[in-house]
């Protein structure tokens, strides 16, 4: 059985932009603000740094059972790390390959930069993928190589036919405080960040306020 998924407010790291702070510090404040699931994504880091940095994020967050933990890309340091699941885009490991690999236990994400991708994903067998990432939202400094966005109403599109297939759909790129609740109306289960927390100077803050945004009537 999978382990739940809340992935309303759903935090991508980034080990530069929380420098000089350790990521897992970062993770912890977030997670007390707000933060509902955490990916660890770390592009320079080796396999090596990477198990590590997972280990330490799900150390961080050993009295939160209830905030899975997800790697970017690699599913061998998400199954050393006894990990949650896995993130993989559309130029991973294939899907079908990871949840191979993964068994039935874990969670699955797929990154959709387009309808066709997202036309491909729902052909796969069910219970390949649970959940797609929407991307980019919007074009961001954080990964300039993700190019324009969306938009909003193509994003909502998306979301509306994920959902028809059974899929759950969170979305990326160029969210933060002042758009969280845009992308969040879209009809997506959640809205991710990686700049507007592990950038910020008070991350515990700066998951509050996203949240606020995003599900006002329970951040209250
Ligand atoms: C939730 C979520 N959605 C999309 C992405 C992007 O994944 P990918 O396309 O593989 O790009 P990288 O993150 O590996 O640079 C994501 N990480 N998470
Ligand atoms: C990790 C990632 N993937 C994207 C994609 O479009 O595939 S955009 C992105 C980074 C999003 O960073 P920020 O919240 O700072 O805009
Ligand atoms: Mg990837």
């Amino acid at each position: 059985m999978r382990p739940p998924f809340d992935p309303t407010l759903y935090l991508v790291t980034d080990t530069e932009l929380c420098s000089p702070r350790p990521v897992a510090d970062v993770v912890r404040a977030a997670v007390a603000g707000g933060v509902t699931a955490v990916q660890v994504r770390d592009k320079h880091a080796s396999r090596r740094d990477l198990l590590a940095l997972t280990r330490a994020v799900r150390d961080a967050l050993a009295d939160r059972p209830d905030v899975p933990v997800v790697v970017n890309d690699a599913v061998d340091v998400a199954l050393l790390a006894g990990a949650d699941g896995v993130h993989v885009g559309q130029d991973d490991l294939p899907a079908v390959e990871v949840r191979a690999l993964l068994g039935p236990d874990r969670l699955l994400g797929l990154s959709v930069e387009s309808a066709d991708d997202l036309a491909t994903a729902l052909r796969l067998p069910p219970g390949t993928v649970d959940v797609v990432g929407l991307s980019p939202v919007w074009a961001t400094p954080t990964k300039p190589e993700a190019g324009p966005g969306l938009g909003l109403e193509a994003v909502g599109e998306l979301v509306r036919t994920a959902h028809a297939g059974g899929l759950l759909a969170v979305a990326i790129g160029g969210i933060d405080a002042g758009r969280a609740a845009a992308a969040a109306a879209t009809g997506v289960d959640g809205v991710c960040v990686v700049s507007a927390v592990c950038a910020a100077a008070d991350p515990h803050a700066a998951a509050a306020t996203l949240r606020a945004a995003i599900s006002p009537a329970a951040a209250r």
